[in-house]
């Protein structure tokens, strides 16, 4: 259980991150100038001051918006120690006993009700300066829920946020990177004449399994001058 929920939901992660920032120029370029500016070498990569990398925050929160590890229905009911007696109430409806019930993430995330210019890469829209209103930044805070919510969710939230920064940071402090050219390049992406849904070039495709897998994204990596020797 430990094994699968760390580490197919980190790849997918990681690999939605990549995808999104090798086709989105501006959030590259806005997030690559954060880490070469924010730090001096390698070894400061780390801690505190990669935790304050608020873009990089915002980077893979909205990589994990559109495209979470954990696509599906995470499906709940009464606990059998509960109290029957008692109506189980979920946004003004009444639940019957040993209903099942859930809300799927996906749709969840894509809702324009709670994240305007849904389908779009934003990072912005978690940040405290955009442009959205304070109100809006609200609704889409409580409805963002890569993680779940509760005491089911996730365990390794902690884990999760550093590995990603970590990696995605010291990968840009060596490297720059793009989408590989050609048909490889294009694994992982939507197109037109996929199933319905799946038409999108922008969006990185999941297959939620218990949890979701995917392909590519295939990336080429030119490393920076000379920093490649402190390896
Ligand atoms: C981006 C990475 C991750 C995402 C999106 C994620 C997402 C989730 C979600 C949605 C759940 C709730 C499942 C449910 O309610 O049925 C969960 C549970 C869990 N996660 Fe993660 N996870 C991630 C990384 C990790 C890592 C790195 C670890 C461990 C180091 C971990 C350990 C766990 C454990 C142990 C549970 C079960 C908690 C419980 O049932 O009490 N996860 N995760």
């Amino acid at each position: 259980m430990f094994l699968s929920a760390a580490g197919g939901t980190i790849t997918t992660a990681l690999s939605a991150l990549f995808f999104y920032l090798s086709r989105n120029q501006d959030a590259y370029q806005k997030l690559a100038h954060e880490i070469r500016s924010n730090f001096t070498s390698s070894t400061e990569i780390r801690g505190t001051a990669l935790a304050g990398c608020t873009y990089l925050r915002a980077c893979i929160d909205e990589a994990m918006r559109l495209s979470p590890p954990a696509p599906g229905i995470l499906w709940r009911d009464l606990a059998p120690d509960d109290d029957e007696s008692q109506p189980f109430v979920v946004d003004g409806h009444v639940v019957p006993p040993h209903t099942i019930v859930g809300v799927n993430t996906y749709s969840l995330h894509h809702n324009e009700d709670y994240f305007p210019d849904a389908f779009a890469y934003r990072p912005e829209r978690w940040l405290a300066s955009s442009d959205f209103s304070p109100e809006e930044k609200k609704v889409m805070r409580e409805a963002f829920a890569p993680f779940s919510v509760g005491p089911r969710g996730c365990a390794g939230k902690a884990m999760a946020y550093l590995e990603c920064s970590l990696v995605m940071a010291r990968t840009l402090w060596y490297f720059d990177f793009e989408s590989t050219a050609g048909e490889l390049g294009e694994v992982g992406a939507g197109k037109v004449g996929l199933e319905d849904g799946r038409e999108r070039r922008g969006e990185f495709q999941l297959y939620d399994t218990f949890s979701a897998s995917h392909d590519g994204p295939y990336l080429t990596f030119v490393a920076r001058g000379d920093f490649w020797k402190d390896l």
